[in-house]
């Protein structure tokens, strides 16, 4: 069985147990003959992909009373995938999801790393770092390059471990923050339990 995620830097197939990722900018999505079955939060590719008959929007079968109207598809299917915890999604946008006892409770959008290292090139060449992981976040940084590795990834850290849950860390990016969140349990197929689990719940009208 083919599952892809569509985020806003790549589609994320999972082929049976093999994960592999392509580029939004230049795949073709009918390249693929079999039938696939997804998610989308690119809305110009999801019109797209409207006109490929073999492509299977699993949005259209999740319960989404539980959620607000434009949260996104991908933030559904992380927390519909978990029971008890903290989500980091570490893609474009990093996004992190508060689950309690199967209840949504709420979660925000942060800059994604690249997106956020472009923002501080814009300002001034002087900051044009990549960030620093392993910089300490308990001492004040005295350096150009921690400088702005503190100033992103402090808040960040500071909001995850205040929820005192256990963090699933998933997306392009999540093992750079395991370097923060070092306690934290590294899931790159999160989302595909819940595909798993709806395609499974509409075996008769899917399959
Ligand atoms: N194979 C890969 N393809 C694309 N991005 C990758 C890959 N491996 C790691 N990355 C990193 O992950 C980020 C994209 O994360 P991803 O979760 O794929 O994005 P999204 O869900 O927003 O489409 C990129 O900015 C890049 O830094
Ligand atoms: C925040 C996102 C862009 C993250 O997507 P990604 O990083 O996977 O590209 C996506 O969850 C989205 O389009 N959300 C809509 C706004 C919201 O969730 O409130
Ligand atoms: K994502």
């Amino acid at each position: 069985m083919l599952l892809c995620d569509i985020g806003n830097t790549s589609y994320h197939f999972l082929d049976g147990s093999r994960e592999y990722k392509q580029d939004v900018k230049t795949f073709d999505p009918s390249s693929i003959k079999e039938k696939v079955y997804f998610i989308c939060v690119n809305n110009t590719l999801h019109v797209r992909l409207k006109s490929l008959s073999n492509w299977i929007d699993l949005s259209e079968y999740i319960d989404k009373e539980k959620y607000y109207k434009t949260m996104g598809i991908d933030r559904i299917f992380a927390v519909e995938s978990v029971s008890n915890g903290i989500i980091i999604d570490a893609g474009s946008a990093v996004t992190v999801d508060v689950v309690k006892n199967d209840e949504f409770m709420g979660g925000f959008i942060y800059p994604g790393i690249k997106a956020m290292q472009k923002t501080y090139e814009n300002i001034s060449p002087a900051l044009a770092y990549s960030f620093n992981f392993e910089c300490d976040l308990d001492i004040m940084p005295k350096n150009s390059q921690d400088a702005i590795s503190y100033g992103y990834l402090k808040t960040l850290y500071c909001e995850v471990m205040s929820h005192q849950l256990p963090i699933i860390l998933t997306g392009g990016n999540a093992l750079e923050f395991k370097k923060i969140f070092p306690d934290a349990k590294i899931d790159t197929a999160l989302i595909f339990h819940a595909m798993k689990k709806i395609i499974k719940e509409n075996e008769d009208r899917l399959c």
